[in-house]
């Protein structure tokens, strides 16, 4: 089996380095990335154990070869410009979008039909060039053919995965898996990011109060687009965010804090923006998805003076 990882970051060369024993990959990635992978190996550290994994990596797809499964990883920000970069392997081949927000698969499906949407709850962080921890697991890898039904090029790729050692599930309503990481997105990381705390510090009844309109907001939405998740309500899926979600990952900084701090945009367009967005398209209000968004586009414009 041939993997192709476009916009190979922190999860994406995660996965390359697992997958790498067990089927024929390649990363597009950055140079530092590559000569480090190519120097001394890619190192992985923490949940997904430590080790240090060989494979081929590059700026660019090495020319003429085809793939059996792509998998785009880069931020959301990212995936129109490398499905554009890229349309070429991409066209008629399954491509995977494996990236936090809503709206991903979208753009995927403008470039191939053969779109398969996923969802990973565990924390990626950067030690160095080439060097990725894996500091959180908090369920399951996710894959589904977008936006759903059951599918055996979706179940051979599970079982590539699960072989590779990742805790992997298939999915037949995977729209409904990426609304629900997308719940637990946009409340936690603008907040997060926008207070700079850990997401513990979001039970305050401050920032709760604006969480729960958030949530309020985004089911008025899926009620729309005939979204499943696995909690019926909204008040359903508070209970479980500020009981169970919350409290396994309460030490945790959002990644668009991360982002923010390292002068980079933030995915915001693909969360609470896109809650919104979408809220308008139905004729719903959705302030409080809209006010989070604009703040951060204030936040992010801070960066550029
Ligand atoms: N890091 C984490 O803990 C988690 C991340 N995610 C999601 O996974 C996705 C990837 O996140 P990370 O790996 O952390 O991001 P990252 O920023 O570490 O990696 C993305 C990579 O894409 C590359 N890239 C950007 N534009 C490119 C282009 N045109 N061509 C080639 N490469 C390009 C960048 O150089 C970067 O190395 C995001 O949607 C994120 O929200 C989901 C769960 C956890
Ligand atoms: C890293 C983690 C688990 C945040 O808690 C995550 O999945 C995300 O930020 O999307």
């Amino acid at each position: 089996m041939k993997v192709l990882i476009l916009g190979a970051g922190a999860v994406g060369l995660s996965l390359a380095a697992r997958l790498s024993d067990h089927c024929d990959v390649h990363a597009v990635c950055r140079q530092r990335h590559a000569d480090a992978i190519a120097e001394r190996g890619l190192v992985l550290t923490g949940l997904w154990g430590e080790g240090t994994h060989r494979f081929s990596a590059s700026e660019e797809v090495p020319a003429g070869e085809r793939y059996d499964y792509i998998f785009i990883t880069s931020k959301a920000l990212a995936t129109r410009a490398i499905c554009e970069q890229f349309a070429d392997v991409i066209r008629d081949t399954e491509t995977v979008s494996l990236q936090n927000g809503i709206g991903n698969e979208e753009i995927v499906a403008e470039y191939t039909d053969r779109v398969i949407g996923a969802t990973i709850i565990t924390g990626f962080e950067w030690r160095g060039d080439a060097r990725v921890h894996i500091s959180v697991v908090g369920g399951p890898m996710k894959l589904g053919r977008f936006p759903d039904g059951p599918d055996p090029k979706v179940d051979a790729l599970v079982a590539l995965v699960e072989k590779a050692g990742i805790p992997v599930e298939g999915s037949d309503h995977i729209k409904g898996d990426l609304w629900a990481k997308t719940l637990y997105n946009s409340s936690l990381n603008p907040l997060g990011a926008l207070m700079n705390v850990p997401y513990g510090k979001l039970l305050h009844p401050m920032p709760w109060g604006i969480i729960e309109h958030v949530v309020r907001e985004a089911y008025a939405v899926m009620a729309e687009e005939g979204v499943r998740v696995p909690w019926p309500t909204a008040d359903d899926y508070l209970a479980y965010l500020h009981d169970v979600q919350v409290p396994s990952t309460a030490e945790h900084h959002a990644s668009m804090l991360q982002d923010i701090m390292h002068g980079h945009l933030t995915e915001i367009d693909f969360m609470n923006g896109e809650i919104a967005a979408r809220a308008r398209k139905y004729e719903l209000d959705a302030p409080y998805n809209d006010c989070i968004t604009r703040l951060m586009h204030f936040r992010e414009s801070l960066l550029e003076q």
